[in-house]
């Protein structure tokens, strides 16, 4: 028997058709990215294609990794030669070896959210940009979108005649180039289109990766931006072999320029193109499946599927409605380790929210309760202080040219080199024209440096003691020694013994990271270079920090959970105003509502096994109590394909008898008459608080402090507590939980 036989008669087609453009248009989990891994498979062992000439782009690096490995089992060589990556490491491949017909150097630097916020605090300074009009968060967005439809910023300043705020846009756009340019750095955008412009000016480039690319495949088409759909249309612009897969129901990133058009467009870009439908759904129960069929099709305008299943019907969907969020990650927890006492791993579970400040309750109980979970996402490793510290070293030894990383570490540790004389040098650069660690290497040229000079003089001597050092030693020794001879971690403990240990775990964390960076060099016959581990670091995306042989529960974001499956799913937080956004539910922009439910597709049809969903009534968001109603999206369920559960019947509504739930007005006018929300409420304040102001208390996470105050809210007191470390809170006494001590 051939690994094709597995494969049904739809699915055999796609993966024999290798010639000419294919476009596989599927529901979730009809076995697109299955049918991706054969047709690789196929082009080698039975078409004798070299793996040398595939590229397959999926859609984080994670994927990457699996569809390597599952084309290893299925092929068993060559599958290191194919190039399997994320649109972005492809492209960064691309430009390390052809940036300069640019005018960039070869050794370019990335910069993250982060690094692009700080620069764009420089940019608004420059220019007079007053960021209390123009925010910088609005401002990057605006040149993101831009980017991501190729409009140059010459471009943007000639649409943006007659408009003020645009014309603004426009010369911000203008300098945040420029700036970029000077630091030889790109942005995450700037990754395709730089590409796309190294291809449409370059003809000899564009030849030869025309020729290496001979058959490529695009997963999750559906999310690909104008810039990515311009990017492959070059690369295939001459053999085009084509494939790409995607399912119009999933597409979930158009707030990041995600274009469903690049489907339509398909057919009209590659002539003849095939159309090929899957429809026969692996993955689920039909129960799950046909949730999920039930709340997709209130979408309108949208390509019509009929996917089924013989997978049986399995359980049925379990709904849940707790008075409060803490009630829910209780349930959820106790619910799982029921399951594991039953014999099910932790791994087979996942938890899927809509945002991630929802994951912190998770967290507390599953500490609580000895649980082991992993959360994908969240505050990214790569964005903490320590790890970018070592990492903006790292940087400025690999390229001087990035002003971001050294002016992040010429004074931390501290050295005693003040802002004053940073700026001094930062003027004195700008003026000349040169980047800010030029300027420091031709101090006398700088006026009123004075004293600092020798400061700044063996900062310099330290880093270019390290540059010599990284031409001989390893990487994992350089970064001990980077360690060592600023004494970073020794600076760490005397700021804050507390705070260090985590911090020093992370910078250990950051070690394995360079020594695993090492050993995969080793495994595939390269270098490991400095530059290409801060390639790596720069295009981690959060799924990538998945490790499938570690057994713990995943909690994710919806976004994050996009292609993966699970044998047991929770979708939490299932309230209107949460998912779907209140934004949404309030735009007027219908839209953006299908948005949210495409994603609520892509949630449901994670699930394998069965689903749990769940609400709340009341929950803290941004440290405000938010009564919501349950989610538009379960009433859109069949009630049949639902249960309710025994031990919760008189805590929950169904969607037939949902009285209960008023708008949030209503809720708060009839101020708890009825109901056992009110009860709770009453027993908080007749228990009365057992502290007051003056007295000493502890919370959970910000330690220690003083009560200053404690007022009478309509239904719990709100209390004021001046915190030893974490500053002034206000918050309810129900929710915070603090300890007289
Ligand atoms: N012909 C088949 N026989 C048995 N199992 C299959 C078959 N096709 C797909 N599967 C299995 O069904 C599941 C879903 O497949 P896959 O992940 O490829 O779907 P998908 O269409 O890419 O889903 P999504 O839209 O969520 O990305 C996988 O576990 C896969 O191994
Ligand atoms: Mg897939």
């Amino acid at each position: 028997m051939s690994i094709y036989d597995t494969l049904n008669e739809q699915q055999r087609e796609a993966v024999f058709h290798t010639d000419g453009p294919l476009l596989i248009l599927a529901g979730a989990g009809s076995g697109k990215t299955r049918v991706l891994t054969h047709r690789i498979a196929y082009l080698i062992e039975e078409k004798g294609v070299n793996p040398w000439n595939i590229l397959a782009i999926t859609f984080t690096n994670k994927a990457a990794g699996e569809m390597r490995e599952r084309v290893d089992n299925l092929v068993g060589f060559g599958s290191e030669s194919i190039w399997v990556s994320t649109f972005h490491s492809t492209c960064v491949r691309i430009l390390r070896r052809h940036i300069d017909r640019l005018g960039y150097d070869n050794n370019f630097t990335i910069y993250d959210a982060d690094d692009q916020k700080t620069l764009m605090k420089d940019v608004c300074r420059l220019i007079d940009i007053d960021t209390k009009v123009y925010k910088e968060r609005n401002l990057l967005s605006a040149i993101s979108s831009a980017k991501d439809e190729l409009i140059t910023p010459a471009e943007y300043e000639l649409n943006a005649a007659g408009d003020y705020g645009k014309q603004k846009i426009a010369k911000v756009y203008l300098e945040y180039e420029k700036q970029l340019r000077a630091n030889n750095a790109l942005d995450f955008d700037d990754l395709l289109v730089k590409t796309v412009q190294l291809l449409q000016t370059q003809p000899d480039v564009l030849e030869y990766y025309q020729e290496r690319f001979r058959y490529i495949m695009v997963d999750e088409y559906q999310d690909t931006n104008t810039v990515q759909f311009k990017f492959v249309s070059l690369l295939a612009g001459k053999y085009k072999n084509l494939c790409v897969v995607g399912d119009d129901d999933q597409s979930i990133y158009k707030f990041r320029g995600a274009n469903i058009k690049n489907i339509l467009n398909f057919e009209q870009e590659f002539h003849d193109a095939k159309v090929i439908k899957l429809e026969q759904n692996y993955r689920s129960t039909s129960n799950i499946l046909n949730a999920a069929n039930a709340v997709i099709s209130n979408n309108v305008g949208r390509k019509d599927k009929s996917l089924w299943t013989d997978n049986g019907e399995g359980e049925k969907i379990q709904f849940r409605q707790f008075d409060t969020a803490y009630d829910e990650a209780d349930f959820i927890a106790e619910d799982i380790r029921k399951h594991v006492k039953d014999g099910a791993a932790y791994n087979e579970h996942a938890i899927l929210y809509r945002t991630n400040a929802q994951s912190r309750l998770f967290e507390e109980r599953f500490v609580a309760g000895n649980i082991p979970y992993k959360i994908v996402g969240g505050i990214n490793f790569y964005a903490r202080r320590e790890i970018k510290d070592l990492l903006a070293y790292l940087k400025t030894i690999d390229n001087g040219k990035d002003d971001l990383a050294v002016r992040r570490i010429i004074n931390v540790p501290k050295r005693g080199i003040g802002l004053t004389t940073i700026n001094r040098v930062q003027e004195s650069a700008l003026e000349r024209e040169i980047g800010f660690y030029e300027a420091l290497q031709g101090l006398d040229l700088i006026p009123n440096i004075g004293r600092s000079a020798g400061k700044l003089d063996s900062f310099v001597a330290l880093m270019e003691y390290f540059k010599g050092f990284a031409a001989k030693e390893t990487l994992s020794d350089l970064m001990k020694e980077i360690i060592e001879k600023t004494g970073y971690v020794e600076n760490l403990e005397a700021e804050d013994k507390e705070d260090a240990q985590s911090r020093i775990e992370n910078i250990e964390e950051l070690q394995s990271k360079i020594a695993a960076y090492e050993e995969s060099c080793a495994d595939m016959d390269e270098k490991p270079t400095l530059s290409g581990f801060l390639e790596e670091v720069a295009l981690v995306a959060d799924i990538d920090s998945l490790d499938e042989e570690q057994d713990y529960v995943i909690l994710m974001t919806l976004h994050s959970a996009k292609g993966l499956e699970f044998p047991h799913v929770y979708l939490a937080g299932m309230e209107d105003g949460l998912f779907p956004s209140y934004m949404t539910i309030t735009s007027d922009d219908n839209e953006d509502l299908e948005e949210e439910r495409r994603l609520c597709y892509v949630g449901i049809t994670r699930a394998e096994k069965d689903l749990t969903v769940s609400c709340a009534r009341r929950r803290m968001i941004r440290g405000e109590t938010q009564y919501n109603k349950m989610s538009r999206f379960l009433k859109e369920i069949p009630t049949e394909l639902m249960e309710t559960g025994a031990a919760f019947e008189e805590e929950v509504e169904m969607p037939t008898q949902n009285a209960y739930f008023q708008a949030k007005q209503v809720f708060k006018q009839k101020a708890f008459s009825t109901g056992k929300t009110a009860k709770q409420f009453t027993v908080t304040k007749e228990k009365g608080l057992d502290y007051t102001i003056g007295d000493r208390v502890k919370h959970m996470k910000f330690g220690e402090g003083l009560v200053t105050d404690i007022t009478e809210g309509g239904r719990d007191y709100e209390v004021t507590v001046q915190f030893d470390t974490a500053g002034v809170k206000k918050m309810f006494a129900s929710f915070a939980r603090l300890q007289k001590v």
